[in-house]
This record gives C-alpha cells, structure tokens and sequence, in this order.
C-alpha cells in the first residue's frame, strides 16, 4: 500500500546541508502494523511527516495507493505525541473540528462521527468536557479518535505515548490494538521503546543515523490478537535481545562517526 524508495530528506540550515535520512527504502502492506525504531536523530519523524504530506523530500519515491505522495490527505490520520487539542473546544467539538471542511456532511453528521470515534477509543461520556478536565491518556485518546474520523487507510504515530506514565502507555498500546484490528487500517508508529514496537508491529525496521537509512527488518512472528502474557514469552525475549543488540551496534557506530568528525 506504502512503497518508499531510496527516499532521501535534506534540510538548509544556517548555510548548512542535513542529511535527515538517506536512501530509504520500506513497504507498508494494507493493514499491517509496522513500526520504526532507532537512534534519536536517526530520521523518524521526518520519514512520518514525508508520509503525511507534511514536508516534501529532497530525492525517491513515496508512493500511497499506487499515487506519488504530493501533500497531506484524508487517506492518512496522523498522531503525535503533543495532543495539540483546542483547549476551549468540548471533546466532541476538537474531534468534529478535523470535518470542519468536509461540505460532503452536515453539521449533525459531523456530530455524529464525532461522538462514534469518541466511544471507539473509550471515551463515551466524555464528549462535553474540555481538554483540562481530561487526563493525558484521555486526551491522546482524543487525538486519536480526531486522526481516525475520516476512517483513513494509513494511521502514522509519532512516539504518540511518549509523554504518558506506563500503566496508561500500556493501556494504550491495547487501545491502539484495538482500534487496528476494527477500522482495519495500516498503522505506521514511531517508538523509542523496543517492548511497546514488539508487541503493537507485524513488522518493524530499525533504522542508523547520521544519515538515518534502514539497517534491519524484522518480521514479529507472533500470532495477534496478543495479550501481556506474550510480553513474558521465549519468543518475545527472542526478539528484544535481537533488537537491542541492534540499536547497540548502531549507537556505536554512531559514536565512531561522531568521534571521527
Ligand atoms: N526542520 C528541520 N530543520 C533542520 N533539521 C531538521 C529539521 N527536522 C529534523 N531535522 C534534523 O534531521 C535529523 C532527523 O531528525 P528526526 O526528528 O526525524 O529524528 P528522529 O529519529 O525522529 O529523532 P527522535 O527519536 O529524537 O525524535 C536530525 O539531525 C534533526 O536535527
């Protein structure tokens, strides 16, 4: 669904040329989960925003649904790990305001959708109140239900439970499993964390920095829906210790570079 090839993204900065990601190339299958991991600094972000339309590349190919990507569009719902809610907006009213433009519905069924996605991520009941009577878990789930009211085919996460405690962030991880396997939408998440990008991917890639480009894929051979229980499993362990021993070659690396220059 996703094809990314030899994708490179340059930023001019004080007279200066950064190289964010060089030659990346990945896929991402409709309605797979397929996560990026690595070093910070290595790209990821910038890879997500090129997806989302958010920023153009310098050289490759992006291509959605067999289309070069040219700007940000309904078919992508994106998170990031600010909820950025309007804080004088009812719950219901930041989720309806993504449809502001949408002249296809009216304003009842914009109240509508806005109220389904607001139960599809737990927080029916919630609809009037504002964003400072909710919790940050409670307002990420606003953010999430915002970036899914056009049923987008491609949801792209951005460290969206970075700021989160970790009993939320797992009662998260479960809420974001859920809302995969119901709107049967691809998912591209961004993590730091190695359990969180096991458990939630079908499939993920870790990424080398300076400049970021895929050094490994790794197919997450265990069967879905998963449960805590395979957090504690052989084959999980299997993978982290695989993952790890990656992120540690490539931070090393990294250093050697930065020691050269
Ligand atoms: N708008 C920008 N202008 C200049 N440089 C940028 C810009 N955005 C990102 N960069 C640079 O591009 C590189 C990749 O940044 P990016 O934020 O994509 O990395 P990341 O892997 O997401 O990092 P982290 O895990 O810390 O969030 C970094 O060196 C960063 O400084």
């Amino acid at each position: 669904m996703l094809v990314a090839r030899n994708v490179t993204k340059k930023f001019e900065s004080h007279k200066k040329t950064i190289t964010a990601m060089e030659d990346v190339s990945l896929t991402i299958g409709k309605g797979e989960f397929v996560s990026l991991l690595g070093p910070s600094g290595c790209g990821k972000s910038t890879f997500l925003r090129l997806v989302a339309g958010l920023d153009p590349m310098t050289e490759g190919e992006l291509i959605l649904h067999n289309e070069p990507i040219t700007g940000a569009g309904r078919d992508r719902g994106v998170v990031f790990q600010q909820y950025s809610l309007l804080p004088w907006l009812h719950a219901w009213e930041n989720v309806a305001f993504a449809l502001k433009k949408a002249e296809d519905l009216s304003a009842a069924q914009k109240k509508e959708k806005a109220y389904h996605y607001l139960d599809l991520v737990g927080l029916k009941g919630f609809e009037m109140s504002y964003p400072a009577q909710l919790s940050g878990g409670m307002q990420q789930r606003v953010a999430i239900a915002r970036a899914l009211v056009f049923h987008p085919s491609l949801l792209l996460m951005d460290e969206p439970f970075g700021a989160l405690d970790a009993q939320t962030r797992r009662e998260m991880q479960d809420l974001v499993m859920k809302v995969w396997s119901e709107e049967k939408c691809s998912v591209l998440f961004v993590t730091h964390d190695v359990d969180e990008a096991i458990y939630l991917s079908d499939r993920l890639y870790i990424m080398s920095a300076h400049p970021g480009r895929v050094a490994q894929e790794m197919t997450i051979d265990i069967p879905k829906p998963r449960d805590f229980n395979d957090q504690l499993s052989d084959k999980f362990m299997y993978y982290k210790r695989a993952i790890i021993m990656e992120l540690e070659l490539q931070k090393s690396l990294k250093n050697k570079t930065a020691n050269k220059g």
